[in-house]
């Protein structure tokens, strides 16, 4: 039976999800790096929140381990190139708390505008300080939005509701999506000299880390109010308090810190600041939604390989999932066949598609050839680490899509660049199901690709195939399927035999010696 762990506090909703599909929940928070190290290898699947870090470490220990799915947005808590390189898709739910953290933030800029944590604190403490408390209004002033993705624009939306003009630094962000946002486009320094609010929605990246800075802190305009709800970490939290003690900075609010829990930050207890404990996606709303996405996320990848919302691999529908999956035992038996047979030092693979195949979403079908092929290097290797290994060894994958009518309602051809030249293999589906190789380096041969196989190549004369029969049976070796192919009479011949057992090395010398051989390869699928 399928497995998952949920690790992290989690609405009831995602188990009830995992229990109705047949998937065997088990609900256990609050553990060690050591406690979880423990368990891990029970679970096919994990659920988690940010709690939960997933480590090198709980990676390597995870030995069934095929999913991890993050209830929300961030996955810095999960080390993504080591979960790929174990062959485990990472997925998120990138929408289900979005607006639930715009509105946090928009909640943090109207406490800082008008100072309502300090005033409610004064206030129940007897006191009374009406004239303590001068806000600010937020009517025409001017938000910065550093990342204008899917919680920056809600927040932007949000903001020019209340007739804020909002400008945005965003590399990413397009002329025209600026102005179907309503937001002015412009620089970063342009932003810190212009915004009387700036709020932070990037993800944490080389390139965002401590995006302000304390030399950015210093162009910001004076009395400038910062609000950050998406990482610690994107403003220097020393030059922040150092700011905000000089005046520089009016006023901050942080729900995120470089340090969580922060339970000792030097920025608390400081006039102006606000801060609470990671709570951007605390609604039982946006709970509910990412609860139950990402059961159903991880249950249809789990029982059905649909492939939604990952970081490490292409998407896959549920629906899609099935029609591929014939492609994907035929892809990765081809990507076997090649590896199998062509030398070592590939530079180039590269994927066709023609007939019912070119209508299919060829990354799956990629995927898997990858898988096939790099099989022979790893026992490890799935479709989610497979595209990283080729990479890694410097192969060019290109894949390629044909529009015209074959011989075969569909095919697959996967051709190599070896140090012999081009060579390739292509198969079709029997039935719409039943994967078949149909041609193997330039010469027509039908062939299931399945078990233990003899593949040979040898001169095309008279009584090879007697003697090629009887060294087998003298042998013991039972031949299931018998299929040959030749370029034409009297020339090379290939012949794919499926055996009943392995073929023993000495057996496999002797028939490298039959008069006619020129290639003999055990082959294994
Ligand atoms: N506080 C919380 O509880 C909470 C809740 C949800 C999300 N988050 C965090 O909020 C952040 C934003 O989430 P999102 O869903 O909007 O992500 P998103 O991917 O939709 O948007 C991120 C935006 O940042 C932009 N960006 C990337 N590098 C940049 C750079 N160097 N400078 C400026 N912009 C850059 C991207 O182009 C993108 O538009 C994430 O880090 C997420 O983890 C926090
Ligand atoms: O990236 C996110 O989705 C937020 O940081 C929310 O984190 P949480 O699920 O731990 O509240």
């Amino acid at each position: 039976m399928v497995k998952v762990l949920i690790s992290d506090k989690m609405d009831p909703k995602a188990a009830e999800i995992f229990r109705a599909r047949g998937i065997q929940v088990d609900e256990i928070t609050g553990k060690t790096k050591e406690e979880l190290i423990a368990i891990i290898g029970e679970y096919d699947g994990l659920a988690i929140r940010s709690a939960t870090k997933v480590t090198k470490e709980i990676i390597a220990a995870a030995t069934n381990l095929k999913v991890v799915g993050r209830a929300g947005i961030g996955v810095d808590n999960v080390d993504i190139p080591s979960a790929s390189a174990a062959g485990i898709v990472v997925m998120n739910t990138p929408f289900g708390n979005s607006i639930t953290t715009a509105e946090h933030a928009i909640a943090l800029m109207f406490a800082l505008a008008r100072q309502l944590p300090e005033a409610d604190a004064s206030t129940q403490a007897g006191k009374w300080e009406k004239n303590r408390f001068m806000g600010v209004e937020l009517t025409s002033k001017t938000l910065g939005l550093i990342g204008a993705g899917n919680i920056g624009s809600i927040v932007a939306e949000r903001a020019r509701g209340i007739k804020m003009k909002v400008v945005a630094y965003d590399p990413f962000l397009t002329p025209e999506r600026a102005i179907d946002m309503g937001v002015e486009k412009v620089t970063l320094d342009e932003l810190l000299a212009r915004a009387d609010f700036i709020t932070l929605h990037t993800p944490l990246t080389d390139q965002t880390r401590n995006i302000l800075s304390r030399e950015n802190i210093a162009k910001t305009k004076k009395g400038v109010r910062i609000i950050n709800c998406a990482r610690g970490g994107l403003v220097d939290e020393v030059a922040l308090k150092e700011a905000l003690d000089s005046g520089q900075v009016g006023g901050a609010a942080l729900d995120v810190f470089v340090e969580e829990p922060a339970t000792n930050s030097p920025l608390f207890n400081t006039p102006n600041f606000i801060s609470t404990p990671h709570l951007g996606a605390s609604t039982s709303e946006a709970q509910v939604n990412v609860a139950i996405q990402v059961a159903e996320q991880l249950s249809d990848f789990l029982l059905d390989g649909g492939v939604t919302n990952a970081l490490n691999m292409p998407s896959l529908s549920a629906e899609e999932a099935p029609k591929l999956k014939p492609y994907m035992a035929l892809a990765e038996r081809l990507g076997s066949l090649i590896g199998q047979l062509a030398h070592d030092n590939l530079t180039k693979i590269s994927i066709e598609v023609e007939g019912a195949a070119a209508e299919l979403n060829i990354k799956p079908i990629t995927g898997a050839v990858l898988a096939g092929l790099m099989s022979r290097y790893s026992d490890t290797v799935n479709m989610v680490n497979a595209p990283f290994l080729a990479k890694e060894r410097g192969l060019d994958v290109r894949e390629v899509r044909h529009d015209r009518e074959g011989d075969y309602h569909t095919l697959i051809r996967v051709s190599v660049q070896t140090e012999e030249g081009e060579k390739s293999v292509a198969g079709t589906l029997f039935g719409n199901a039943a994967p078949r190789l149909v041609e193997i380096f330039g010469i027509k041969v039908e062939a299931d690709l399945a078990g233990n196989m003899l593949y040979i190549v040898n001169e095309d004369a008279p009584g090879f195939i007697g003697r090629l029969g009887s060294s087998l049976g003298d042998a013991g070796i039972n031949i299931g399927t018998f299929h040959l192919g030749r370029r034409g009479s009297g020339s090379e011949a290939v012949l794919l035999l499926s055996i009943d057992s392995p073929i023993p090395e000495p057996v496999l010398w002797a028939l490298c010696k039959l008069p006619g051989v020129k290639t003999v390869k055990a082959l294994k699928f």
